[in-house]
Formats: C-alpha cells, sequence, structure tokens
C-alpha cells in the first residue's frame, strides 16, 4: 500500500510536477463504513481539477484528508510542502469582525505574514479585497454583504494565506446562477494570475466543465477514480456554451449510470483494498 517517497516526489514525463499527489489512499471512518477505497489522484503544479461524483461517494472526506484535516486509514498523501487553503459551501466568517479583520487575522496566522505589522496588514487586506472585487468594503460587517459577496470575502481569505494549493468544497453550490459565473470568471482570474494549483469538489457538472482542466469522476462509495475527463475546451468558457453543455451530457451520462449500478449493489464485504 505504501508507494515508495522518491516516486511519489518525481516529475511526470510530461514535465509538469505534482503539487499534491495521492496514491492508493483509503479512508475507514469508526470500524467499517469504507468511505475511500484506494483513491489515485495528483493535481499538476497550476492544474484546475475538478472532482465530481454522486452524494456521500467521499468527495469531501477526500479533501480533508489533503488538507490534513483527518487521517487517511491506508495510502499516501504527498503535498510536496506546499502551502494549503481551503474553502467551504458556506463562507464561516466571523460575524463579529470586520470583512477587513477577517482577512487580517488570516494574514497574522500566515506564519511569512507573523513579522508585518498591523498597518501593513490592513493594507494587504485592501489589497486582497481588490482583487476578488470587493475593494472599499473592508469596514462592512459579513451580514450586510450578499451571499456572493461574502464567498468572495472567503476566497480572499483563503489567499491571504499565500497557498500554493486551493482545496475548493461546493464553494459556489449556494449561490444563483448569475452569480456563480461571475465568482467562476473571478476565480479563473485569480487561479491564472498566481499559479495556483486547484481541486474543486462540486455536483454541476457543467460548472466541472466550466473550470476543469481535467475532470475526474468518482464512483459511488466507497469513492475510487473510475474516469477521468481531460477539458481542452478554450477558456474562458461560458457555462452555458454549446461545447460546455455537449461535454458536461456525456460526462452526466456516465454519472448516471455510475449512480444506478449502485442502486442495485452487488453486496460485498466491507474491507480496506477487498477485490472488487
Ligand atoms: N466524520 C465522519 N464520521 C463517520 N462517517 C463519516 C464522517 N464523514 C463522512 N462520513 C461518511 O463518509 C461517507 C462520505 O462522506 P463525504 O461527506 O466525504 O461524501 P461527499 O461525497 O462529500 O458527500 P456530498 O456530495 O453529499 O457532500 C458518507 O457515507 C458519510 O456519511
Amino acid at each position: 500500500m505504501t508507494a515508495p517517497i522518491q516516486e511519489l516526489r518525481s516529475s511526470r514525463a510530461d514535465g509538469r510536477e505534482p503539487a499534491v499527489r495521492l496514491d492508493a489512499v483509503s479512508k475507514v471512518y469508526g470500524r467499517e463504513l469504507l468511505a475511500l477505497d484506494r483513491v489515485t489522484l495528483s493535481v499538476d503544479r497550476g492544474e484546475f481539477v475538478c472532482l465530481l461524483g454522486a452524494s456521500g461517494c467521499g468527495k469531501s472526506t477526500l479533501l480533508n484528508l489533503v488538507a490534513g484535516l483527518d487521517r487517511a486509514t491506508a495510502g499516501q498523501i504527498d503535498t510536496q510542502g506546499g502551502r494549503i487553503a481551503m474553502m467551504f459551501q458556506e463562507p464561516a466568517l466571523f460575524p463579529w469582525l470586520t470583512v477587513s479583520a477577517n482577512i487580517e487575522l488570516a494574514l497574522r496566522v500566515t506564519s511569512s505574514a507573523r513579522s508585518t505589522t498591523k498597518k501593513e496588514r490592513r493594507a494587504r487586506a485592501a489589497e486582497l479585497l481588490e482583487t476578488v472585487h470587493l475593494g472599499g468594503l473592508g469596514a462592512k460587517r459579513p451580514h450586510e454583504l450578499s451571499g456572493g459577496m461574502r464567498q468572495r470575502v472567503a476566497l480572499a481569505r483563503a489567499l491571504a494565506q499565500d497557498a500554493d494549493v486551493l482545496l475548493m468544497d461546493e464553494p459556489f453550490g449556494a449561490l444563483d446562477a448569475m452569480t456563480r459565473d461571475l465568482l467562476h470568471d473571478e476565480l479563473e482570474r485569480i487561479w491564472r494570475e498566481r499559479e495556483l494549483s486547484v481541486l474543486f469538489v462540486t455536483h454541476n457538472v457543467r460548472e466541472a466543465v466550466r473550470l476543469g482542466d481535467r475532470v475526474v469522476l468518482l464512483s459511488s462509495r466507497p469513492g475510487t477514480v473510475i474516469e477521468e475527463f481531460p477539458v481542452t475546451l478554450q477558456r474562458p468558457r461560458r457555462t452555458d456554451s454549446g461545447e460546455v453543455a455537449e461535454l458536461a451530457a456525456g460526462i452526466t451520462d456516465r454519472l448516471r449510470e455510475e449512480v444506478l449500478r449502485h442502486a442495485r449493489p452487488a453486496r460485498r464485504p466491507v474491507g480496506v483494498g477487498g477485490e472488487k
């Protein structure tokens, strides 16, 4: 189950370095709930990878493991020593702090920024708010902002952590379609400017095709990679374009097939690395 470290660290034949690599990662909750089963997956430096799968297939579990919030039961996860930031569906801002103070707090706990003064952190927070198109709103409290604006603040806070890898767990799932489209454009711009590596979980197949360099499909629980779809459509893409819809339809068919297969499960013993 354990892969040699050298192999995990080596660059790939196509010259791209992985920023995140999972090798045969399994996760069992409690005594017998197998959530992930030998997942092998990588995100290259500067790559945008979208993760799709039926509800409960272990997508959030996978992100939590990569973020180091939980431990894998088996397998290897290598993040190459990169700094990781995570964003969730809920922005989870401190309601009693101003927007600026929420970001300044993230700047304070980021090791490279520990030596900065309060004035410098405030200036940096203002810059980050400009980056997410919220310039001048630093004095507001989170409840004074719309859902989309709050998610922008959460994005600015993630950027404040100076991350190399951004893990995103359905960050736009609760937003209306128009706001989501705007945030797609902004995220794409920021991803390119900062050369981030992104692992983005969504239920929305079109969103995955709109954003991803690659869409990775997980099986129903226990989650394992069943198919990967490279997305070579020219950027910027539109969620409502024919090309995006066409590719999304193919992926949706595959996903539906998987969900139906799971609805008629063949009984098999639960266990890490059991025969399929
Ligand atoms: N802390 C936990 N303890 C026990 N079981 C858990 C825990 N977290 C998740 N699970 C279980 O592991 C499985 C995978 O959950 P997870 O939340 O990772 O799936 P998901 O694909 O993100 O789901 P969704 O798409 O609905 O958000 C589910 O069966 C869930 O009930």
